[in-house]
């Protein structure tokens, strides 16, 4: 996240200096902006950079145990420079959190600077080779250029000038990182699904007649239902991620013109983006796990590491529920244009026709379903802003109306995002395989299918509020979802090998292209240090005294 702050938060002359040094690796940086106190409400974070005309530096302190910097990644032995997101003080004024290129090690010894105090974490769930760090300061002074000045500047006696369009021009980084986050879920999504599917095929478990030979797992309809989502999710999340890149682009190219009207909808869109993809990516890596039994709990299966990795997403640059809020805030302004007749943006342009009081006729076609869960999504917000206008009828504010509303918007914007992902994974295969073999097309919509059928039926209460689904037809889309789990069966392990995952990538004993599965595992148990020796000294000194009763 260092390269990237320094390119959008910089003035061109800031970058001249500080790109080629971070590029070359001369200096080795990290984005510290969470504090021990707060992550998600970066307004209240602690850290102070006051500014000192005298000296033409800004002073930077760390009034508070809580305001202790706390997480940022490399930040406890490997970084020598920090971006540090601090409190701006000057003539006295507070102008809120803004950017700051600190040097906390010295450039040759490596010894933290005097005034800087830095650590590591300790221990994480995952990520362990990873030196997530701590920091302080005390009275530790920078010079004025190391404010990143693109969006606002202090100049040398102390005026504060506003300069970025957008109030939160500075939080351009976490966008950008969460639009690279939907690809990462696809990714390490697509590498769990590789190694369950792959190992599914070799394992054989349980013979359903007493004649026959015992059947690969991947036989099994309950083994399809676990992992053919999995699949599908990976390339719903590709091919959104490769959309909302897309959007991405479009938003940046316009704001460098001047135009930061369409930076509201990117943040609502990476916003849920973000979420789902992590929280779908997680659940389902750990389903992946589940497919694979008790050797899938084993470190050597790979899916473990996957886990603790991919859990951690669905926190760090913004918790999912904090950021579906964000795209609930932006669905709440959708409803109110409606109301008043205004245009919609793209996304929630679905929201003019839905409103009609009726339920939407049940359609159970590719396009039918999507329709259908824009119907819910819109319903959803409905009620949600039924809600929320009743509470602050009964006299509450603002703020405590839409807090006790904040598990109903979740939900809307929950089934915004799906709809949104739904709609794009349709249109992206469409377009993608415009020249494709017939073959290719039927896979993908199979999988496609799969999505749409999956998500349907784990919506079936919402489907019944919302839309004319009828208990018949509940019962037909079951069993056309069972049928085309059947008809993806033989392809499956081609589909996954199609995600071309080298063996050094995937690093799992369970998932490797040759399958040799039990020899891998064995291989790998035989690293064990328990190994080493026929036995171990805690025999001599544990058990065997215990055992004699001498203990
Ligand atoms: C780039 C690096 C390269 C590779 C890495 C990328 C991919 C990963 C690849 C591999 C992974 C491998 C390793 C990764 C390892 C480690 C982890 C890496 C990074 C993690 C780093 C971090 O976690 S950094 C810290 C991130 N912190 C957060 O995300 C904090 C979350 N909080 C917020 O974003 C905000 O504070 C908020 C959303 C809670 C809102 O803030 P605020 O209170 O100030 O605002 P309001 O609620 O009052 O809203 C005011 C209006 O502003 C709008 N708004 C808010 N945010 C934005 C935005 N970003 N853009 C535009 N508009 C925004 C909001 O909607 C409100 O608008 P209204 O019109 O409704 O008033
Ligand atoms: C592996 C990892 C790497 C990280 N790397 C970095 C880094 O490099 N740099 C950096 O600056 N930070 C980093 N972080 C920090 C990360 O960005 C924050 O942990 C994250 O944004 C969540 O903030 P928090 O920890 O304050 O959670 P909290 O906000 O304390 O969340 C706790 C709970 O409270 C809920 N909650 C909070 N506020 C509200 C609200 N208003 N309404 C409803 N519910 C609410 C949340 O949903 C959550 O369930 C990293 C974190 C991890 C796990």
């Amino acid at each position: 996240m260092f390269v990237p702050t320094l390119m959008g938060q910089c003035t061109p002359e800031q970058q001249a200096y500080w790109l080629p040094r971070a590029l070359d690796m001369q200096i080795i940086g990290t984005y510290a902006q969470t504090e021990l106190g707060h992550g998600t409400f970066i307004r209240g974070l602690e850290t102070t950079a006051t500014y000192d005309p005298e000296t033409e530096t800004f002073v930077m302190n760390s009034p508070t145990l809580t305001s202790y910097k706390w997480w940022a990644g490399g930040l406890a032995k490997t970084v020598n420079y920090c971006i540090v997101v601090a409190q701006l003080y000057t003539k006295g004024v507070c102008h809120g959190t803004h950017p700051f290129i600190v040097q906390i090690r010295d450039e040759e010894t490596h010894m933290p600077r005097p005034g800087v105090k830095v650590g590591d974490i300790g221990p994480k769930l995952g990520f362990n080779t990873a030196d997530n760090g701590y920091l302080g300061f005390d009275n530790y002074r920078i010079p004025r250029d190391n404010m990143m000045m693109k969006n606002a500047q202090v100049l040398k006696d102390g005026t504060y000038v506003k300069v970025a369009r957008h109030g939160k021009a500075t939080y351009g980084t976490m966008v950008f990182v969460r639009v690279l986050l939907v690809n990462e879920a696809a990714f390490n999504l697509a590498k769990a699904c590789t190694i369950a599917v792959r190992y599914s095929a070799i394992r054989r478990q349980c013979s359903p007649d007493s004649e026959g030979s015992e059947l690969q797992v991947l036989d099994y309809s309950t083994q399809q239902h676990k992992l053919f989502i999995c699949i599908a999710t990976a390339h719903a999340l590709q091919l959104n991620s490769t959309w909302l890149w897309k959007t991405f682009s479009d938003t940046l190219a316009a704001i460098k013109q001047g135009n930061v009207d369409t930076l509201p909808e990117l943040h609502a869109l990476s916003s849920c983006l973000k979420a789902l993809s992590t929280a779908d990516a997680a659940s389902l890596i750990e389903q992946c796990r589940h497919a694979c039994g008790g050797h899938g709990y084993m470190m050597s299966s790979g899916l473990p590491y996957l886990y603790a990795f991919v859990t951690a997403t669905r926190t760090y640059e913004g918790d999912y529920t904090i950021l579906l809020l964000q795209t609930a805030r932006f669905l709440v302004k959708a409803y109110e244009q409606v109301e008043a007749g205004k245009p919609l943006t793209p996304t929630v342009s679905y929201l003019s026709q839905a409103f009609t009081g009726k339920k939407l006729p049940w359609d159970s076609s590719p396009d039918g379903i999507i329709r259908a869960f824009q119907a819910l999504a819109a319903g959803k917000l409905s009620s949600t802003v039924k809600s929320l206008r009743k509470r602050l009828e009964s006299g509450l504010s603002y703020e405590q109306a839409w807090e006790l509303s904040t598990i109903q918007l979740n939900g809307a914007a929950e089934a915004h995002c799906r709809a949104v992902m739904s709609q794009n994974y349709k249109s992206e295969i469409e377009r993608l395989t415009v020249n494709s073999s017939p073959n290719v097309k039927l896979v993908l919509q199979q999988l496609y299918k799969v999505y749409l059928y999956y998500w349907a039926l784990e919506r079936t209460g919402d489907l019944l509020l919302y839309t004319s689904i009828s208990e018949s037809d509940i019962f037909e889309l079951q069993l056309r979802y069972e049928g085309l789990l059947k008809e993806i069966r033989p392809n499956a392990v081609g589909i996954v090998d199609a995600f071309d995952l080298r063996d050094e990538v995937l690093h799992s004993a369970l998932g490797s292209y040759d399958g040799n599965v039990y020899e891998r595992l064995m291989a790998e148990a035989q690293k064990s240090p328990l190994n080493a020796e026929p036995v171990n000294q805690t025999f001599h000194t544990y058990l065997k005294p215990m055992m004699k009763g001498k203990l």
